[in-house]
């Protein structure tokens, strides 16, 4: 069977290229930290070794049994997480729709009051004794993940005088070694701070914002358990996710 092309594909195959008119510029001073940060210089770029770009691989000898359920793998006890029980799952997908297999996820995120378990947070909302807000998890052969946690909370943050970050869950994609790593924010479906965020308005494109944010996915819920949210990854082309560690220009 002849290989279908997807509207982007090119019908002779190949290669689509980083989508970077959509990435965020890395000046804007209305998100405070991005004034320090951002580059005066021109990047340099620095050739990689083979072993950077085709390894280490991750396999699943290298995650706990319990690294994507966040709601039990951090109490003493195995005990639950305080907070809405929610799934997170979805697809990695290369340029054409095809699935990413046995990418690594990494996922941290803030408890269900919106405080975050890290030495330097500052913020007044209680610590759950049963949450530490870190996970891990392998993409399939069909490029499919899932994990569950609870509904992260919305937090305040110093940058405007009354700045608050929607609710989000932080992912590090890992490809085949170290040197492959993309990061991003997922949100959620109907929360009215997304579009006030300093954050999310770096991103000037509506569809890049929109495919950030995790619709709620009833067919997934769990009843009397979970409901769930479906965020697919899309790492190049037209529609592709919008990673933060990626930089203008590279
Ligand atoms: O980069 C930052 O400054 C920053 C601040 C608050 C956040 O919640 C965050 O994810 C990033």
């Amino acid at each position: 069977m002849p290989d279908t092309p997807t509207p982007e594909k090119p019908a002779l195959g190949g290669y689509a290229a980083r989508l970077r008119e959509n990435h965020p510029v890395a000046l804007h001073p209305p998100y405070r930290t991005s004034v320090k940060r951002s580059p005066t210089y021109a990047p340099i770029s620095f050739p990689t070794t083979p072993s950077e770009e085709f390894g280490p691989t991750f396999g699943h000898t290298d995650l706990g049994p319990m690294d994507h359920d966040l709601l039990h793998n951090f109490g003493p006890k195995g005990e639950s997480a305080i907070g809405p029980r929610i799934i997170v799952h979805g697809r990695v997908q290369d340029q054409f729709g095809g699935p990413v297999d046995g990418a690594l996820l990494e996922i941290w995120q803030a408890n269900a009051g919106g405080r975050y378990r890290h030495v330097r947070e500052g913020y007044i909302a209680p610590l759950d004794p049963n949450f530490g807000g870190c996970g891990r998890v392998l993409t399939g052969p069909d490029g499919r993940y899932e994990f569950r946690t609870v509904m992260p909370g919305p937090y305040p943050w110093p940058n405007g005088p009354n700045d608050w970050r929607p609710a989000h869950i932080h992912f590090s994609v890992f490809g085949a070694g170290f040197a492959q790593r993309l990061i991003t924010q997922m949100y959620f479906e109907g929360d009215p701070l997304i579009p006030l965020c300093p954050i999310v308005r770096t991103i000037h494109d509506a569809g890049a914002v929109k495919r950030l944010i995790a619709p709620l996915d009833m067919a997934r819920t769990v009843p009397m358990d979970a409901r769930a949210y479906r965020f697919d990854i899309t790492l190049r082309g037209r529609r592709q996710t919008m990673f933060e560690n990626r930089i203008e220009g590279l």
